[in-house]
This record gives C-alpha cells, sequence and structure tokens, in this order.
C-alpha cells in the first residue's frame, strides 16, 4: 500500500495483514504516514536485503506487527533480527521459487520464522506478478504454514480454493500488483469480490 485514502478503504475490507514496500526501488514504495488502521490488520514491513538497524527503526517508527523479508536475508540475520525485535512482531521469511526449488534450505529457518512466503523467482525480488507451477508444493515437507504469493489474481481463484482443500498449510493469500489500478493503487473493487468471498 502506498497511498492514504487507499489503504483506509481496503483497511475497511479488513484483510488480515496489509503490506508496505520498504524497498527503494519499488514502484511502491511505501514513504509515508501510516494512518490509524483497525487494530485486527497486521501492518507488514516488506525488506530486501534492509539492515537489521533500519528494519527495527520502522518497526517503530510505523508500529509494525510483521517483516517480511523478501531478500537474501540468512538464517544468522533473522536471528539476530528476532534478537532485535520486540516480543510478538512476527517474522515471514520469503522463498523465491522456480520448478527446482530445493526444499531443505528451509529447515533451519523453521525455529526463528513465524512464517514462510512462496513468491515466484522472477527479475525482481517481488511484485513480479508472475505465478509459479504451485505442483511443487507437493513436496513441501513441513507442517509450518506459509504464505502463498506471486502473481494472484481473480483469474487463480479457482486454483487458490483448491489449494486451500489440500493437506498444506497454506496460512494466507498475498495479493499485491494483480489487484492494483497503477503500482501500490489497490483495486478496491476487485478485492471486494475476496473479501466477499471469504465472509
Ligand atoms: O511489490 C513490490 O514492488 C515488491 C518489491 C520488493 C519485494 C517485494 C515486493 N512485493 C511482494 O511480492 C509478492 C508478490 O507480488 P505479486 O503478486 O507477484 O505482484 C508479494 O508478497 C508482495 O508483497
Amino acid at each position: 500500500m502506498k497511498y492514504l485514502d487507499n489503504m483506509l478503504e481496503v483497511g475497511a475490507l479488513l484483510p488480515d495483514y496489509m503490506g508496505f514496500i520498504f524497498w527503494e526501488k519499488s514502484s511502491r514504495y511505501f514513504d509515508g504516514v501510516m494512518p490509524d488502521l483497525p487494530n485486527s490488520i497486521k501492518k507488514t514491513g516488506v525488506f530486501v536485503n534492509e539492515t537489521v538497524e533500519n528494519i527495527v527503526k520502522k518497526v517503530q517508527t510505523h508500529d509494525l506487527q510483521a517483516v517480511q523479508l523478501h531478500g537474501h536475508e540468512s538464517l544468522e540475520f533473522c536471528v539476530n533480527l528476532k534478537t532485535q525485535l520486540a516480543a510478538g512482531i512476527e517474522i515471514i521469511k520469503v522463498f523465491s521459487v522456480a520448478d527446482d526449488f530445493d526444499f531443505s534450505v528451509l529447515e533451519p529457518f523453521e525455529e526463528v520464522c513465524d512464517y514462510f512466503l512462496f513468491d515466484t523467482k522472477g527479475k525482481l525480488p517481488g511484485g513480479n506478478g508472475t505465478t509459479f507451477d504451485w505442483k511443487v508444493l507437493e513436496k513441501y515437507p513441513s507442517t509450518k504454514p506459509f504464505f502463498l504469493s506471486g502473481g494472484i489474481g481473480l483469474d487463480e481463484m479457482d486454483a487458490v480454493n483448491e489449494i486451500i482443500k489440500t493437506h498444506l498449510p497454506v496460512y494466507a493469500i498475498d495479493v499485491n500488483s494483480k489487484f492494483e489500478i497503477e503500482p501500490g493503487l489497490k483495486n478496491l473493487e476487485a478485492l471486494q469480490c475476496i473479501a466477499i468471498k471469504n465472509k
């Protein structure tokens, strides 16, 4: 999210999480003032290879409840970050997935991260607007809940509903560029379709 009025409108739909991109190179880069949002919404900072110090500052300044690590953050980095964040701030570690994704890389992160997030490997660290072949998730070896992400739009909703019905621990569906009018400006009408379906 990037624009104040748009944040308030989307906030009224009560998503569980709302994301703010703190990666300067993104067309969705957020550098504004955080509005008052319903308490149930976890304000989530999205970071790409940022320093622990800067992440902690953003968490405090914007009263974030979760951080999404969307770069090549190492296990050591995550452990260090955890010690610097107040208790209860969630760490969501992103992994960029291609057909040959090696799920064994996840195991060391299980303890320190609250959730995994699977996004599509692409040119950009995130926001590529493309899906990956969710069949690779059949090899998911863990019970750790994960966010499913990467190019999810209204056209993917049937497939989303199918994957939710499987044994996989899909915790949340993360939508971004496919629900936008322009980068950072979310399409309320499109979001309302899924918000209503979820009630
Ligand atoms: O959206 C961005 O600009 C972005 C930049 C850097 C890191 C992450 C970013 N977005 C995240 O990417 C995924 C997938 O987005 P999409 O549906 O493919 O557009 C999502 O988690 C966004 O938060």
